[in-house]
């Protein structure tokens, strides 16, 4: 018995890891997805299952994006082998720990992945969500009721979330702007090429198009040099842009820092957040309004916790966002946005419609521009396993994503 009478598990009854196994997939983007990097016609992953001694098993997702960080799918899938045999027979706890010591040492989406399928195992132990697990003080040990109860009172069940247009003509993005709109998203993102006077008509069009309440946010991919961005956004002022997105490279940290001081549209950090280490280096150079955080680049669920309280205590607000995975990554990302209540901007989670399949058997559906957040035990979603054989990876090829 614990303190107040509230019961709590003992070690002993924790589940261990009996096998680490892992599907590579590739699924089409049927329309394809543009930004100033690339476009992106197919996206790729690994899917990790665990087993437990207690027949208990939890799902994870790897998905890199070697655009970004995090290594590439080659990375993920060389280093599972090791990380599979380490992680065996250990209690779940333990094998958070242990993994939590390889930050640096292996790609982020490895550690995120494993990370999650982790956790959903031990969520559905404890027999709550992976949201209210995130919210708990620590997961060291097994929590008392009282301490589950807390942590549930305290996330979210509802996350809302912006839709993103990528780059494309005027006239298409102006049209997916008022689809937008009619299916009741309050959050729009835009993606922004490096041309100045196209770039401002596509700002203001948009902005026309969904009126003036609906947030609008940009995305630059690091498109832009410091005097393009500071043209761009000071003729945009007046239309209420909400932030924009890495407006310049990502190693360009000085240039950010003075951007903020030179316009008034909040600049946001996202290419360059690749670990927390990266995180405090923006935090110390004050090049950032607001962080873009995604659990795959990050190095995880909780290691984006450690980002998020960071930045805040720095003033710094904090936005999670997906990178385009499968159904099981952006549950595990949405689950951090729930325990995370102090995330009050929307996030971009609203990604799976663009993948032909989202590998898992229930829906995360968007309506008027919201996500729920499964309720029920870990993750709270299932990979479909017809789904995993179909888009099966067969033959990844090496150095590629
Ligand atoms: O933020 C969103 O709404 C969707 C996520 C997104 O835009 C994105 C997806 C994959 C890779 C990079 C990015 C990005 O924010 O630049
Ligand atoms: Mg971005």
């Amino acid at each position: 018995m614990g303190s107040a009478g509230h019961f709590r598990l003992t070690i002993r009854d924790l589940p261990s890891i009996r096998e680490v196994t892992w599907i590579p997939y590739r699924v089409p983007l049927p329309s394809s997805f543009t930004s100033a990097h690339e476009e992106l016609a197919t996206r790729s992953g690994v899917i990790i299952e665990i087993q437990t001694n207690t027949g208990s098993i939890g799902s994870g997702e790897c998905a890199p994006l070697p655009e970004f960080s995090g290594g590439t799918l080659q990375d993920v899938l060389t280093c599972l082998p090791t990380l599979a045999l380490q992680l065996r027979d250990q209690t779940l706890p333990a094998a958070l720990k242990h993994l939590a010591q390889l930050h640096g040492t292996l790609p982020t989406t490895a550690i995120c992945g494993v990370e999650t399928a982790i956790l959903d195992a031990l969520g559905r132990h404890y027999r709550c969500s992976l949201a209210t697990l995130l919210a708990l003080p620590t997961l060291d040990e097994a929590p008392t009721t009282h301490a589950l109860e807390l942590a549930s009172s305290q996330i979210r069940h509802t996350i809302a979330v912006n839709t993103v247009i990528g780059s494309q003509t005027l006239d298409a993005a102006v049209e997916r702007a008022r689809q937008a709109v009619a299916q009741g998203y309050s959050c729009i993102k835009l993606k922004v090429g490096p041309q100045l006077r196209q770039t401002i008509e596509l700002i203001a069009a948009v902005r026309t198009t969904i009126g003036p309440t609906v947030h609008l946010r940009l995305d630059a991919n690091e498109a832009w040099d410091f005097e393009l961005a500071r043209s761009i956004l000071s003729a945009c002022e007046q239309w209420a842009i909400q932030y924009v997105e890495q407006p310049l490279p990502r190693s360009d940290l000085a240039g950010m820092a003075a951007l903020r001081q030179a316009v008034t549209i909040p600049i946001a950090a996202d290419e360059v957040l690749s670990d927390l280490a990266s995180a405090r280096r923006v935090l110390e150079a004050e090049a950032a309004t607001i962080f873009i955080i995604k659990p795959q680049l990050a190095g995880g669920l909780r290691q984006s916790q450690q980002m998020i309280r960071e930045a805040n205590a720095r003033g710094v607000q904090c936005v999670i966002t997906s990178t385009i995975e499968a159904g099981i990554g952006v549950a595990s990302a949405l689950h951090v946005a729930a325990a995370t209540p102090q995330l009050t901007l929307e996030c971009g989670l609203a990604t799976l419609p663009m993948l032909a399949d989202d590998l898992i058997q229930e829906t995360l559906s968007i309506q008027h521009g919201h996500i729920q957040v499964p309720s029920t035990p870990g993750l709270g979603v299932h990979t479909d396993p017809a789904a995993l054989t179909k888009w099966r990876f067969k033959e990844p090829p090496s150095g590629d994503n």
